[in-house]
This record gives structure tokens, sequence and C-alpha cells, in this order.
């Protein structure tokens, strides 16, 4: 059976949603994997699937999956476009997206921009699985990274000149470093004004991404506790630019920017691999 699907993307970071809110289809993470493959599958950053909720104040139960067909339970920008989604289907204003790190609200400022409600980022190094707790004198890269979970486990470098590492480079090593049995989500950071950084993040299973919000999210979390930045800060990445609220009195971070549809498709599960 043709399984139908839209490409969205937010900032260039993209995606293949899979509606299973009616059928579920035959998805494994080997063929999900063969379908993110930009030479021989659809091609994209992240895999979303769609189910019905089953959380209380949640539209839709959606899921992440990165290239490599591991689960994450967080994706910033995926969360804008189905919230984005969702508005245009229902007409709703505010919509409730039911995740593995929980339900998140989504406020839809006009089509097209959207603010996700990113819930509280999890304490330091405390919550991002650490093989040894604050041993990171030995990462292949100089620096003294901060950590945070923002559903899913980051690790930000903060870079004195802009653009100082590759993250082709450095970013498979810390990804896959030891000292993080759930691997992690990388990011390299330069300050470049009190309410301003520039970012890149290599990504847990999906390498270098035009944009990531939970790492946008992550970063001025990280900068905030060094006191490096104001709890507003503009995020610029390659994709384009976040707008982050870290907000004082409960702690949530706000994140807003763009969702983008770019087309819709349909593909046969059984041309690829189980
Ligand atoms: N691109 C996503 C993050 C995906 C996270 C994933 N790579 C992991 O945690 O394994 C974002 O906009 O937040």
């Amino acid at each position: 059976m043709m399984t139908g699907f839209l490409k969205m993307h937010g900032l260039g970071n993209d995606f293949v949603v899979v509606d299973e809110r009616v059928h579920r289809h035959d998805l494994t993470p080997a063929r999900i994997a063969a379908l993110c493959d930009r030479h021989t599958g659809i091609g994209c950053d992240q895999f979303v699937t769609l189910r019905p909720a089953c959380a209380e104040g949640a539209d839709v139960f959606v899921r992440f999956f990165n290239a490599d067909g591991s689960e994450s339970g967080a994706c910033g920008n995926a969360s804008r476009c189905i919230a984005d989604l969702v508005a245009r289907e229902t007409g709703q204003e505010h919509v409730g997206l039911q995740t593995r790190a929980g339900v998140l609200h989504a406020t839809i400022i006009r089509p097209g921009l959207v603010t996700v409600d990113m819930g509280t980022p999890a304490q330091d190094w405390a919550d991002v699985p650490l093989a040894e707790a604050m041993d990171t004198l030995h990462l292949p890269v100089a620096g003294d990274p901060a950590a945070v979970s923002m559903g899913n486990p980051h690790a930000t470098f903060f870079l004195s000149m802009p653009d100082a590492m590759d993250p082709c480079v450095a970013g498979p090593a810390l990804e896959h470093h030891p000292l993080f049995p759930q691997r992690a989500n990388i990011g390299f950071a330069h300050v470049t004004a009190p309410d301003a950084m520039r970012l890149r993040v290599w990504e847990r299973g999906s390498g270098l991404t035009r944009a990531c919000g939970s790492g946008a999210c992550a970063a001025v979390v990280n900068a905030v506790r060094r006191g490096l930045v104001e709890r507003t800060c503009t995020v610029e990445m390659d994709g384009g630019e976040l707008t982050i609220t870290w907000r004082e009195g409960d702690g949530h971070v706000l994140m807003t920017g763009p969702a983008t549809t770019s087309f819709m498709g349909t593909f046969n599960p059984e041309d690829y691999p189980r």
C-alpha cells in the first residue's frame, strides 16, 4: 500500500512527516533510515510520525526519528512544523503536542510562524546521562562544554572565535564519546552580542543540520547559566534565526521561528528494507 508523506522544514532542518492517525504503516528503524537517505530514499534530517494523542491537552502524538533510525525525545524545529500543520487542519491557535518528553504547547503567531513552549531544561550535567560525572577533561576537543537536556541530550561548546571548530570534524567523536552513554547533540556556539549568538549543531543520529531548535534552546540556557547572554537571545544558524526566551519565574524555554511545508508525495514501504 502506498504511504503519503509531507516534506516540511524549519530553517532548512528538514523532515518527512507520515500521518499514522488513521492507518499504521510498517515503519521499522531500518526502513526509516533508508527513507531518510538523501541519495537512495526521500532524504531528510528527521522522520516524524503522527498518531492519535492519548495525553490530556494534546492534539496529536508526535514521534521524532533521526536519519540513522534512532528515536529522539525532542525536536524543536519539527515541533513548530507539526503545530503549524495541526493548526491548518483545525483552525486552532493553540496546539498541544504529545511527545516522548511530555506535552508541549505551541502558539501560532501567524501561519508559518510558531512559538513552542519547550518546557523546563533539566539541570545541567545531572540530566544528560554521563559515564563519569563532570569528567570532561579527556574530550577530543579543547573546551569546557555545558550540558543540558531539552528532552534530548545536548552539550554546548562556547568558542571565542566564530566557527573556530568544524562540527563535521569535532562532532562525530564527541557524539560518540564514552562520556555520553546515550550519545549527545553537540553545539558549537559563539556569542556575538549580549542578546545574540551564532550556533552550529552536530546532531546525534543525523549529523550537521542547518538548524537545531532544541540545540538553540540548550545553547541559550547554557549561555545564560554562564552569564554570557540575556534571557532572550537570537540564535543565528546556517539556515536562519530562532528567538529563544528562557522565561524567568517558571523557567520554561520558548522557541519562536518559522515552519514551512515543501511538498507532498507518496512511497511504497515495500521498496525499502524492513
Ligand atoms: N533537529 C532537532 C533535534 C533533533 C534531535 C536529535 N538529533 C536527537 O536528540 O537525537 C531540533 O530541531 O531540535
